[in-house]
């Protein structure tokens, strides 16, 4: 049985983490986290009442908790004081929160390395998005030309999304060649990360989505893969495979795609 503590348990995502938590038999919920804190966290989570209660003192919670591993999908506001905490408590954490620069997850690798701790940091837990990944790692080498697009609704946190730097990242030796247009709309080229070129685009539609486009390309040939979730509940199997796996790792170990866990 694995005693799993949910941060940010009373979002999109930590919603849906605890009610699966709650209905697995591997796992057993050993406390949960958000910023107003106080409430029930199965109230939280849409079902019946737990007596646990959400606490607003990450520290605090996890102390009182004992947890086994924690899971985090909060804000990158507070993405770096998390991480810091789970390595001084010496925490497995599987961690979904997206938003950290590129400089600084090495920073995290690094520290991981160091102190032999277990860390699965992945910006998107969904199926397809994984099996994208582990496609580009495979054929990227031959497309020299790449880009990738995400759309999300207005109220995204980041831009670009985390999965559109982990999807430029997975290509071997980014992209070639250089855009000679000009820009007469500033910002409308988007940007650049890991040499691929990444474009964002937001439109305040209601529902959710979460879309991402990568187009590859070699002479005389264009490959397009777009993958897009309408609901969080995508995420979920994902999650649990990083939950049941992460404990697994050799110590000092990060890892950034679902594929890195040894097959079960
Ligand atoms: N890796 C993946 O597969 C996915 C990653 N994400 C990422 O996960 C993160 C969370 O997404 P989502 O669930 O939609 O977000 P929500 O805004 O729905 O939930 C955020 C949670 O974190 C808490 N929180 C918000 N701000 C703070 C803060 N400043 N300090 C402490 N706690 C805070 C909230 O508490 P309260 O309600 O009390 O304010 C809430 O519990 C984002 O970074 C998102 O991009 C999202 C989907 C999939
Ligand atoms: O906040 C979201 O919605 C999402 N965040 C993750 C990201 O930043 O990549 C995953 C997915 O794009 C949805």
């Amino acid at each position: 049985m694995i005693r799993l503590f949910v941060s940010g348990a009373s979002g999109n995502v930590g919603r849906l983490v605890v009610r699966e938590a709650i209905l697995r038999r591997d796992v057993e919920l050993a406390g949960g986290f958000c910023l107003e804190g106080g409430q029930d966290l199965g109230v939280l989570a849409g079902t019946d009442p737990l007596g646990l209660m959400a606490v607003s003192d990450l520290r605090v919670g996890l102390a009182a908790s004992s947890p086994d591993v924690v899971v985090d999908f909060t804000s990158a506001v507070v993405l770096r004081d998390h991480l810091e905490l789970y390595a001084e408590l010496g925490l497995d954490a599987v961690v979904g929160t997206t938003g950290l620069p590129e400089e600084e997850i090495r920073r995290v690798r690094d520290r991981v390395r160091d102190r032999g701790l277990r860390l699965a940091l992945i910006s998107n837990f969904g199926l397809g998005i994984n099996l994208v990944m582990d496609f580009l790692a495979a054929v990227g080498e031959h497309y020299p030309y790449v880009s990738v697009l995400e759309r999300h609704p207005a109220s995204m946190a980041n831009a670009p999304s985390g999965t559109a730097g982990l999807l430029a990242s997975s290509v071997p030796g980014g992209s070639s060649g250089e855009v000679a247009s000009r820009e007469v709309l500033p910002g409308v080229l988007g940007g650049n990360a890991f040499g691929v070129p990444v474009l964002s685009q937001r439109m305040p539609y209601p529902g959710p989505y979460s879309e991402h486009e990568v187009t590859l390309g070699r002479q005389d040939e264009i490959l397009r893969i777009s993958v897009t979730d309408f609901s969080s509940s995508v995420y979920l199997e994902g999650i649990f495979r990083a939950v049941r796996g992460v404990g697994a790792l050799p110590p000092g170990t990060l890892v950034r795609r679902l594929g890195e866990f040894p097959k079960e």
